[in-house]
């Protein structure tokens, strides 16, 4: 039977800061079942020599070895021509900033979360892709993951818990903020510095998730009860409440950047009428395995089925692929992140910040 091919996405990388490495290293690894070939074909950073050492130690070992081009800006990435798709890893205060750039000079782009600081930018991304006629979506890899999709059809197509009311997820990473230089992204507030998100996003997303049977497709604006705390200015605690109206679900969402996630490996705990499902996992953006459990009425925890999942690196090939999928397909969207979803988050982000204090200078704007 002859081979259907599949499609290759040529990637601009810009930043050599910690997420770009994460998600390189993801898409070149070796793998056997590939939906999409990816090529890591240009880097673009604020120096050349961060572009060097960056290829240097994350290509080098690259099964799929191809010597991307190295640039000491992120113009040269969005002027090249062999580049299919910019992915940028700015800290969050800059991605309106790049998408722009990248959205004038005709690229497609996967910027990573929070996609912007507000709605507002978010709205002004998009406004310019739809007129450049460009791709572009906001990479929470979370949504992307086959664990999500499986777990939200046990919850809602086989109601393996009952009727699903409550979910809560929290999301916790110490930082040593007095440790840190003041031109950190967790501590410049330009930069968006602040738990919600950076982290906090995270476990908003959890609840979207699973309170939302048909998100995006169809979804409902929840009330919002949120509290934030600071420190030195900046945001470090985040409490958020959500109700949806129509069905009575709450969600809890929390993030904090003051304490550690200690023992506890369980970062989503969704709860039903019947039973209640548990996500374990070394932080809510990295899942790995969730166990569904009948109801609790005894003393003992009860027996549950676990789920577990490959693990393919960190799981940022399931947002990669989908996007050479978007692509291939002629897509300028994303199906599981469409624009209006990302502006949602950014609206119930911003109305978190309303009521929790989180100032942003382009707020004001
Ligand atoms: N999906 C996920 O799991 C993760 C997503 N993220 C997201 O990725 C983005 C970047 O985070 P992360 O990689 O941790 O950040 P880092 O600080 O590690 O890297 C950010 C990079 O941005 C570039 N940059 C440009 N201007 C500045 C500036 N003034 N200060 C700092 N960096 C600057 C630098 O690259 P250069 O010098 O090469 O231009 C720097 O290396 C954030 O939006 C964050 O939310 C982060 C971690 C995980
Ligand atoms: O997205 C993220 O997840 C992991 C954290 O280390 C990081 O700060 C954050 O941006």
């Amino acid at each position: 039977m002859a081979e259907v091919p599949i499609p290759t996405c040529r990637w601009g990388i810009i930043t050599t800061g910690l997420i770009s490495s994460w998600f390189v290293a993801d898409l070149v690894a070796p793998r056997s079942d590939a939906k999409a070939r990816h090529v890591i074909q240009a880097i673009g950073s604020s120096s050349l020599d961060k572009s060097k050492g960056f290829a240097a130690k994350y290509l080098k070992d690259a099964a799929s070895a191809h010597d991307p081009a190295l640039y000491g800006s992120y113009a040269e990435v969005y002027s090249d021509p062999n580049v299919d798709c910019v992915y940028i890893g700015s800290p969050h205060g800059f991605h309106k900033r790049d998408c722009l750039a990248a959205i004038a000079a005709g690229k497609n782009i996967l910027c990573e979360k929070a996609f912007t600081i507000n709605a507002r930018e978010a709205r002004e991304v998009f406004d310019a892709a739809k007129q450049k006629g460009v791709y572009i979506a906001e990479a929470m890899w979370l949504r992307h993951r086959p664990m999500v999709t499986e777990l939200r059809r046990l919850l809602y197509e086989d109601n393996v818990i009952g009727e699903v009311f409550r979910t809560a997820s929290d999301f916790q990473m110490y930082l040593d903020m007095a440790g840190l230089p003041s031109t950190s992204r967790y501590k410049d507030i330009d930069l968006g510095a602040g738990s919600l998100l950076d982290i906090g996003i995270y476990a908003l997303t959890w609840a979207i998730l699973t309170l939302e049977p048909k998100a995006p497709a169809q979804r409902e604006m929840p009330k919002i009860m949120a509290a934030q705390s600071f420190v030195d200015g900046i945001e470090v605690t985040t409490s958020v409440v959500l109700h949806y109206p129509s069905s009575g679900r709450q969600g809890i969402v929390s993030s904090t950047t003051e304490r550690k996630n200690g023992a506890s490996q369980i970062v989503a705990t969704i709860d039903g009428t019947n039973g209640f499902v548990e996500v374990e996992g070394s932080a809510p953006s990295h899942p790995r395995s969730f166990t569904v459990y009948p109801k609790w009425t005894g003393d003992e925890k009860p027996q549950g089925k676990k789920y577990d999942f490959d693990r393919p690196q960190q799981g940022f090939i399931y947002e990669a692929d989908n996007t050479a999928l978007d692509l291939a397909a002629g897509r300028k969207e994303s199906p599981v992140m469409p624009w209006s979803e990302t502006i949602r988050v950014m609206e119930i982000m911003d109305e978190i910040r309303r009521q929790g204090g989180t100032k942003y200078s382009v707020d004001a704007a």
